[in-house]
């Protein structure tokens, strides 16, 4: 195996051995504190533009299979792990982790002291950092490092170009694609919805004309802000369909409500968060993966409601619009990697769907 270094923008260096593909890569360095699902993470496009460490120590287990991917090509800068196995071990398991980042062109780096990292990013916030080879020089990659301003178009990256439908005989359900994970549209197929994916950047107008009985944000990667169109669209759409957004959707759909967004110091990402509904004070262990919040001072005069708070650190994981049915969650319900305790909330947006069309019918 190959030498390489990790340098961050505060000139630290982290070497260690190079794994998957041989290419340089710069992003925002990041943690994730799962002990599995490696293989979601990896694929989940919300890691667009972003260096992903993870906590868990021996990477690469259970190797990679055909089902567990959450997009069709993965788009995280890099991974960066204490051990990559060679040897995995899994009826499942097609490929090493190794063999799949070299397919994909994305670089890894093993071998190197993640506790230290991801205290580091804990103590100063999320870091830039640059996967190079080893004869790569500190000071000057430090000062470009610093420079560099990482692009804002993220989800145009990995949005969907075009619309495509994902057919089934219930509702009808237009998803709004800013960097899906598969995952949400297996959740509304499980229950049957006639689902219409669209590129994030679809009109009010293109979307009411598909005839939706719902809405669905999808999660993405990035800043919120950076997508003031879909803004613009959500807040045409609220009252005239039912809504319901998961993680950036939720972010959008608070900044359509007139909130505002704040970037959180090193953001949410794992398998186990604990989020309290405020409602009936259940708490649900679930999966997140986030670096932006909403702010709940500017909720305070809106029309949002806030209905579920992180148990870590108090922040918003959930908002209710209080007079047209709508509903988002900051945490990830379709879980993947990660538990299942929140997967009722596709049942919540099921029945609101529902409720909303018998009135329809009443009032008609
Ligand atoms: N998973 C997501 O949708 C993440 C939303 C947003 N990009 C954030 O980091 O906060």
């Amino acid at each position: 195996m190959m030498k390489r270094q990790l340098i961050l923008e505060d000139g630290t260096v982290f070497i260690g051995e190079g794994f998957g593909s041989e290419t340089e890569a710069s992003g925002e360095v990041v943690f994730n504190t799962g002990m599995t699902g490696y293989q979601e993470i990896l694929s989940d496009p919300s890691y667009c533009g972003q260096m992903v460490t993870l906590t868990y120590p021996l990477i690469g287990n259970y190797g990679i299979n055909r089902d567990d991917f959450e997009s069709i090509q993965p788009s995280i800068k890099a991974l960066i792990v204490r051990e990559a196995t060679d040897l995995p071990s899994n009826f499942r398991s097609e490929l090493t982790i190794d063999e799949l980042l070299k397919q994909k062109g994305i670089p890894g780096l093993a071998g190197i002291d993640t506790r230290k990292l991801t205290r580091l990013i804990r103590q100063y916030g999320t870091l830039k950092g640059r996967l190079t080879a080893i004869d790569q020089d500190v000071a000057k990659t430090v000062e470009s490092l610093k420079e560099t301003q990482f692009p804002t178009n993220q989800v145009m990256q990995v949005s969907t170009p075009t619309p495509y439908p994902s057919p089934g005989r219930g509702k009808r359900v237009v998803l709004v694609d800013f960097g899906m994970k598969h995952g949400i549209l297996r959740e509304l197929n499980q229950r049957d919805c006639d689902v219409v994916v669209v590129p994030y950047n679809t009109s009010s107008k293109d979307i009411l004309s598909l005839h939706p009985d719902g809405i669905m944000l999808s999660n993405g990667p990035g800043n919120p802000k950076d997508v003031p169109e879909a803004i613009e669209m959500i807040k045409e759409i609220l009252g005239v369909v039912p809504m319901f957004g998961i993680c950036l959707g939720h972010q959008l759909f608070a900044l359509a409500c007139g909130g505002d967004t704040f970037k959180l110091k090193f953001g949410h990402r794992g398998s186990n968060h604990p989020v309290k509904e405020l409602s009936t004070g259940k708490v649900a262990i679930t999966a997140q993966n986030h670096g932006y919040s909403v702010d709940p001072a500017s909720i305070e005069n809106t029309v949002l409601e806030i209905t579920h708070i992180a148990l870590n650190d108090g922040t918003i994981e959930g908002l209710r619009h209080k007079e047209v049915p709508a509903f988002t969650v900051q945490y990830h319900p379709e879980a993947s990697p990660g538990p299942e305790d929140a997967n009722d909330l596709f049942d919540s947006f099921m029945t609101m769907m529902e409720q909303s069309l018998k009135e329809d019918k009443i009032n008609a």
